[in-house]
């Protein structure tokens, strides 16, 4: 039997939503997860310090009462944020990171950014005080082809945004292209990307051959198979630029097999399980500390959890529950298709 420990690992992009969502999915990701970084697109989105604090007791409410886990809040962008109420709720350790959705890229974005100009003043604040942006790296313009969007964003949004603001830490959350590798790889260490569980694991055919898989649609939508392999190539490599961000971002089933689906891939419950068969495969196991534990909290400037994670690989498949039940109604786990000989020992 093989067995691996790594510092207890975190979460660096997860929605948890709200009410009785999230009282079903929280402890999913407090027992393997010491930290998250929680993110704010709730319908009315998390926009000011005191919708945060107001969230992360929310939060805390619906976690397992031993639960070891700490959420990381996030600002949503808009282009009415008072750059003053950022500084003050980073300053108090609250905030972690502003995160932008440019409007109508994913799930919750109406209220997101349309004009950069317009949060130019929270920008250079937010490079001064070093707090990260976030950044969902899609382009939304009717006639940029859904599978371009992302290496459109990267030279028509997110260099020009860098450039314009020097010292500007930012995370190219859930990269799903070569480009996108190549680009943040080719940075210093003021650019981040985090990598999910899904993508390392699907391409576009998985979505699509055979019929539709609702529940391989995601945004970014997943790729061709060369893009999937510049992302296990990143997160096993041990450059520190990569690391988790699940993007574990649970819809009732009803939601996403309908005829005009929800966006997002359920991982939480079984990630490092995942992500330990991924790393095996590619001979890469001793990467998966970094990937998971280590390069996050370097990038956010966090110490590494002292606490540790023990997964162990048995003959025996594990096994997971198809769905869990939640207050909001069932939701799908995320199916890769292989049988998984890893487990988080317990
Ligand atoms: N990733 C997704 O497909 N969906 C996310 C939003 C996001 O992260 O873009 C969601 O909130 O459902
Ligand atoms: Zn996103
Ligand atoms: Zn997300």
């Amino acid at each position: 039997m093989s067995t691996i420990t790594i510092p207890r690992p975190d979460d660096w992009h997860l929605h948890l939503r709200d009410g009785a969502m999230l009282e079903g999915v929280a402890p999913e990701s407090a027992r393997d997860f010491a930290r998250a970084i929680i993110m704010p697109n709730l319908v009315p989105p998390v926009v000011t310090g005191a919708e945060a604090t107001a969230y992360r007791e929310r939060i805390l409410a619906a976690l397992p009462e031993r639960a070891e886990f700490e959420p990381l809040m996030t600002l949503y962008l808009t282009e009415r944020t008072d750059p003053e109420d950022v500084a003050r709720a980073a300053a108090s350790g609250l905030v972690r990171a502003v995160k932008l959705y440019p409007a109508g890229a994913t799930t919750n974005s109406d209220s997101g950014v349309r004009d950069f100009d317009r949060v130019r003043g929270v920008l250079e604040k937010m490079a001064e005080i070093g707090l990260p942006l976030c950044v969902h790296g899609e382009v939304t313009s009717p006639e940029i082809d859904i599978f371009d969007r992302e290496a459109v964003f990267i030279e028509t949004v997110l260099d020009p945004i860098r450039r314009a603001t020097p010292g500007l830490r930012v995370v190219m959350e859930h990269v799903t292209t070569k480009d996108g590798v190549d680009y943040v790889r080719s940075q210093g260490d003021d650019m981040g990307a985090t990598i999910t569980t899904h993508h390392l694991i699907i391409n576009r055919n998985h979505i699509l051959v055979g019929g539709i898989k609702p529940h391989y649609y995601c945004l970014p939508v997943a790729k061709r198979e060369e893009h999937r392999r510049a992302l296990v190539a990143a997160a096993t490599s041990g450059d520190a630029h990569f690391f988790l961000g699940t993007d574990s971002a649970p819809h009732a089933d009803p939601a996403k097999e309908s005829a005009c689906g929800c966006a997002g891939c359920f991982t939480a419950t079984h990630t490092m399980p995942l992500l330990a068969h991924v790393f095996e495969a590619e001979g890469a196991l001793d990467k998966l500390e970094g990937f998971a534990s280590r390069n996050g909290p370097r990038f956010y400037k966090l110490p590494v959890n002292e606490t540790t994670l023990t997964l162990e690989k048995t003959d025996e498949p594990a096994s997971w529950p198809a769905k869990i039940e939640t207050g909001a109604g069932p939701v799908t786990l995320f199916d890769p298709g292989f049988p998984v000989h890893w487990h988080v020992k317990r």
